[in-house]
């Protein structure tokens, strides 16, 4: 984890009034106490404990804590209780105990059941002084890579919270001052932040990326942002803000067009902001996109496989925009033959995803892959909304991935897109025909439409949108800013507040 330490350190700024998020600062406790008043968290935090080196705080990747940063942090401490910052004395700043905030803030109650309990209790006490920051009150996700918590953010009001968008934005419509509405009952709400406790058995280079993406697309109220990041010897965290979500298999099939039209507009905004900043982020899905139902709102997360893009790859399709069948016909490998026990080794190419959402130039390993593979699987989850079946595509790997494609596509379609990565796609599967079939077609089987019940016109527009996103040639599929020009989303009032952050 040196490695990790060393190539995040970047120089911490400070905050006149609050720190910057550096959130290992010297109030960390040795064995750390639940319910610890900020009064005796600084009275300990003068008695740093040998082990200090062990702890580190990746600070969005800010200020790596070494002891020394512990003791200038403690240094800053005693300033703050000097009454030393320009709005007033210590008593101007309301910080809430842990037991003063209201769990139910944002409507959950969580209900822990008593393995996680156990969980999270081992967590908090593998992962030092982490209880004098956060309070975790619930699991909220797992995946192959991370186990992420729910949790509250103790020492809210003692930092510049940039990352609260959310907050922002209030702000902006209602200019009160902080201490107004902090000293409004009311408005004593608990700050919920996600704990994602990553792997240990995460290499650090993905860490370090998955950390230093986050810390790079920090702005959109539809992308995840990185609150801060701790290392404690092998252990890291990242510590987000908290989404409320509803769990993808509970809603996709109730949503009607209006609000498949307002989900995607969010993921599309999401996908420009993370593509402008030349971002692929290789993994969308369901699980990747944390939607509020009720607020018609979803924020992008898990950057764990993203990249950025780059002009290194090699692939025949970047010198070719277009293959047409004439083409294929007379250039086709086929023609020449081809080796029965071909010794060559196989093409290499990152194949980086989740099965059933993975781009047509993924599976034929394409070198140039660029940021509309995640068009390609937001396409997948609007197929997955029309057809009403979830997982749509279920292929065990990359081969019968291929043929679920050319099932649908049909193999003239399936040999161009090869041929335009520099592959052959020949089958003789008698299932698979030369035409395949039309979107509409598919998305009327699968929801048993018939002629006393056909496709609305709005549903026409879905299909036309999904048509464009699905595009097995990369180069002919929408761009996130074109697909949110389309007449299928462009019609969507955009959530303003969406532009007014950035403004801000
Ligand atoms: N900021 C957040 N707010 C609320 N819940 C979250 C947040 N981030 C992640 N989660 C929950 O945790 C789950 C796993 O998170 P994430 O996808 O980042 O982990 P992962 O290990 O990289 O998963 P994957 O197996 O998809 O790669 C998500 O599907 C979601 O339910």
């Amino acid at each position: 984890m040196d490695y990790l330490s060393t190539s995040l350190k970047m120089a911490s700024r400070r905050c006149p009034t609050k720190r910057n998020h550096p959130r290992a600062d010297s109030t960390f406790l040795k064995g750390g106490a639940t319910q610890q008043s900020e009064e005796s968290a600084s009275e300990d935090s003068g008695h740093p404990s040998s082990d200090n080196q062990e702890d580190e705080q990746i600070d969005g990747l800010e200020g790596v804590e070494t002891s020394d940063d512990n003791d200038n942090d403690h240094e800053d401490d005693n300033e703050d209780s000097d009454n030393n910052r320009p709005g007033g004395s210590w008593d101007d700043h309301v910080y809430l105990s842990e037991d003063q905030y209201s769990d139910e803030s944002d409507g959950t109650v969580e209900d822990v059941c008593p393995e996680t309990q156990a969980e999270i209790d081992q967590f908090m006490k593998s992962f030092r002084k982490l209880d004098l920051h956060f309070k975790i009150i619930g699991k909220t996700g797992e995946g192959t890579f991370s186990s992420v918590y729910k949790a509250i953010d103790l020492r809210y009001d003692r930092y510049v919270n940039d990352w609260d968008l959310d907050e922002r934005t209030a702000e902006y419509h209602s200019p009160r001052s902080k201490r107004q509405r902090l000293s409004h009952g009311k408005e004593k709400k608990a700050k919920y932040v996600a704990i994602k406790k990553i792997y240990v058995t995460s290499s650090p280079q993905r860490i370090h990326n998955e950390l230093e993406l986050l810390k790079d697309l920090t702005g959109s109220k539809n992308v995840v942002s990185l609150i801060t990041a701790f290392r404690h010897m092998d252990q890291v965290i990242a510590v987000m803000p908290y989404f409320r979500h509803v769990d993808f298999r509970d809603y996709f099939r109730k949503l009607d067009i209006p609000e498949i039209q307002l989900y995607m507009r969010s993921l599309f905004t999401a996908l420009k902001f993370v593509h402008a900043k030349g971002v692929l982020h290789r993994d969308i899905k369901p699980t990747n996109f944390l939607y509020d139902c009720s607020k018609g709102r979803g924020v992008l997360v898990d950057f764990g496989l993203a990249e950025r893009e780059s002009d290194d790859g090699t692939c025949c399709c970047l010198g070719t925009a277009e293959i047409s069948r004439r083409d294929l016909k007379n250039h086709s490998p086929l023609l020449g033959g081809y080796p029965k026990n071909d010794q060559r080794p196989s093409k290499r190419a990152n194949r980086a995803g989740t099965r059933g959402f993975r781009a047509p130039e993924v599976l034929f390993k394409c070198n140039a892959q660029t940021t509309k593979i995640d068009i390609w699987s937001a396409g997948v989850i609007l197929l997955t909304f029309l057809s009403k079946r979830f997982p749509f595509f279920n292929s065990p790997d990359d081969i019968d991935a291929i043929i679920e494609m050319a099932t649908v596509f049909g193999r003239a379609k399936m040999r161009i897109c090869a041929a335009l990565h520099g592959a052959t796609f020949e089958t003789a599967i008698p299932t698979i025909t030369e035409k395949g079939h039309s979107l509409g077609r598919i998305v009327e089987w699968a929801t048993a439409r018939g002629k006393d019940n056909p496709l609305h016109p709005e549903e026409k527009t879905a299909l036309q949108f999904l048509e464009a996103t699905l595009e097995l040639n990369h180069q002919r599929r929408l761009s996130a800013d074109q697909a949110l020009r389309h007449p299928f989303l462009a019609q969507i009032v955009p959530d303003v507040s969406d532009d007014e952050v950035e403004t801000i």
